[in-house]
């Protein structure tokens, strides 16, 4: 079977460019969310994704794989590094366009295995923008930024407003960050900018 991929963006697109507000290159970004199973820090085996800033508009993300990440023995979970990926590449949207946009689609290529252990590391980059659609894409590989290339993924936001998160999410957890607003643990930024 042949591994080329299919032409991306798939789409005509404009140029995504680093909004003048995104903080720069070295800037450590944090958890967003306490409980966000990527990155929260108060998820006891979730893969608190450690973030930050590239230049233009890379993101460098990286993670340890843990016991608890396992699919196979002594490996991890592909769903799991599919998830590290839709964070790292959900930062890479949301801190350098300054919008908030949700995963439409995620594509991941697994060129090899990553073993328990291992610390992935992950560049994302928006590669453009249509209309509220927004590409980006990211590389992963192993124990160094120039290690053997792991995994591959393409990705599709789509711009939302904020009403998406306050409609859709469940009311006890809506509760809980608004008695505790810490809880997201950066701040809003601006939906118009
Ligand atoms: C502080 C910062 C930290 C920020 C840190 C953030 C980190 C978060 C990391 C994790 C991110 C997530 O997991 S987010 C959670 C997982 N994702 C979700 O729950 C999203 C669930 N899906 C939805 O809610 C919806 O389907 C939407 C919002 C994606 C789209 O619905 P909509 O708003 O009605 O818009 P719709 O017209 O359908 O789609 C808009 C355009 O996108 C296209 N489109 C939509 N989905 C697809 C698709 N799968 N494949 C191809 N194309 C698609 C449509 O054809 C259309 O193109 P055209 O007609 O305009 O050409």
């Amino acid at each position: 079977m042949s591994r080329v991929p299919p032409p991306w963006p798939p789409v005509e697109v404009e140029t995504a460019h680093r909004h003048p507000d995104a903080p720069p290159p070295g800037t450590k970004f944090g958890p967003h969310y306490a409980h966000c199973f990527g990155c929260g820090d108060e998820v006891e085996h979730g893969l608190h994704l450690q973030t930050e800033a590239g230049e233009g508009t890379a993101i460098h993300a990286q993670f340890t794989v843990t016991e608890a990440h396992q699919g196979a023995p002594g490996l991890a979970h592909g769903g799991l590094l599919a998830c590290a990926f839709d964070e790292a590449l959900g930062v890479t949207v949301g801190q350098q366009l300054r919008r908030p946009a949700v995963t439409g689609r995620l594509e991941t290529d697994f060129l090899a295995p990553v073993p328990v252990g291992s610390t992935l590391h992950i560049v994302g980059t928006l590669d453009g923008i249509a209309g509220r659609k927004v590409y980006a894409s990211a590389e992963g590989r192993l124990d160094a930024p120039d290690g053997p290339l792991a995994l591959r993924a393409r990705a599709l936001f789509v711009i939302v407003d904020f009403r998406h998160f306050v409609e859709h999410g469940r009311a006890e957890d809506l509760r809980a960050v608004a008695e505790n607003p810490s809880l997201l643990r950066q701040s809003r930024f601006d939906i118009n900018p």
